[in-house]
């Protein structure tokens, strides 16, 4: 599903290019789920543009769902990133003009796919039923995660990006959001890559990696997760 390879970004640090990504290797099977973490600017959110065409590698293969990202024209990334990809975001970014069920069934809308039996089931499996003709502004939280999680799965996407989903919850709302969020994708056969500083949402996923001097590095499933800073080099 997710073939990196030779992956380099680089960025203007002071009078010189330093490369925040470097040569990193990534490779994810479908129906997957991998946590990343790593110390703050090590480059997580940059990983997670390029996977979703937001940014370009300087160079490197880059492939999602067989499609090579770094050859892609704009108008490419636009129609791969509408069909392919669900991003649930740390601040929900939710359409707020728009009820619970109209934000829920806007990307499958988009793609001209059927509305019906399967996003009701979202809905209830989120717990969101009774909350369908609210608009976002009187949901918690916890909530419009959950609102914002049906969102990104509402066109069955190849793959599911998550910034730091549960950033903005408490202990309760992140353990529950974290639950949905890779047991759905679980069920539904989807491929899932969350960025978090938490050990206990990276806990949830098949794969933990952390990314540490622009390459991703395997976290052993049997040892405590560690904390960024903890890692040698
Ligand atoms: N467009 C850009 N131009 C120059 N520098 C950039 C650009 N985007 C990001 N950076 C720098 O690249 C580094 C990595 O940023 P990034 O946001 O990917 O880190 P991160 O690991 O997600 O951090 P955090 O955990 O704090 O969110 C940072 O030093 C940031 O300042």
């Amino acid at each position: 599903m997710i073939d990196v390879s030779g992956l380099v970004k680089q960025i203007i640090d002071g009078h010189s290019n330093k490369n925040i990504l470097d040569n990193l290797e990534f490779h994810l099977e479908a129906n997957q789920s991998v946590a990343i973490s790593g110390d703050s600017g090590s480059g997580k959110s940059t990983l997670l543009n390029i996977l979703a065409a937001l940014d370009y590698s300087d160079k490197g293969q880059v492939k999602v769902a067989g499609l090579a990202l770094n050859i892609m024209s704009e108008s490419q990334a636009d129609q791969f990133r509408k069909k392919h990809l669900g991003i649930v975001f740390q601040q929900f970014n939710l359409i707020d003009c728009l009820s619970v069920w109209d934000n829920i069934t806007f990307p499958a809308r988009l793609n001209g796919l059927p509305i019906g039996s399967y996003h009701k089931d979202l809905l209830e499996q989120l717990g969101l039923s009774s909350h369908k003709d609210k608009l976002p502004v009187n949901l918690s939280g916890g909530e419009q995660q959950r609102v914002a999680i049906a969102r990104a799965l509402s066109h069955q996407p190849s793959l599911v990006l998550a910034d730091e989903p549960t950033g903005n919850l408490d202990d309760k709302n992140s353990q529950a959001v974290s639950e949905l969020l890779f047991g759905l994708c679980k069920k539904l056969g989807l491929t899932l890559v969350v960025v978090t500083h938490s050990p206990k949402v990276a806990a949830f996923a098949d794969t933990r990696l952390l990314l540490r001097q622009g390459q991703l590095h395997p976290v052993a499933d049997q040892s405590p997760y560690p904390t960024p800073n903890s890692v040698s080099s």
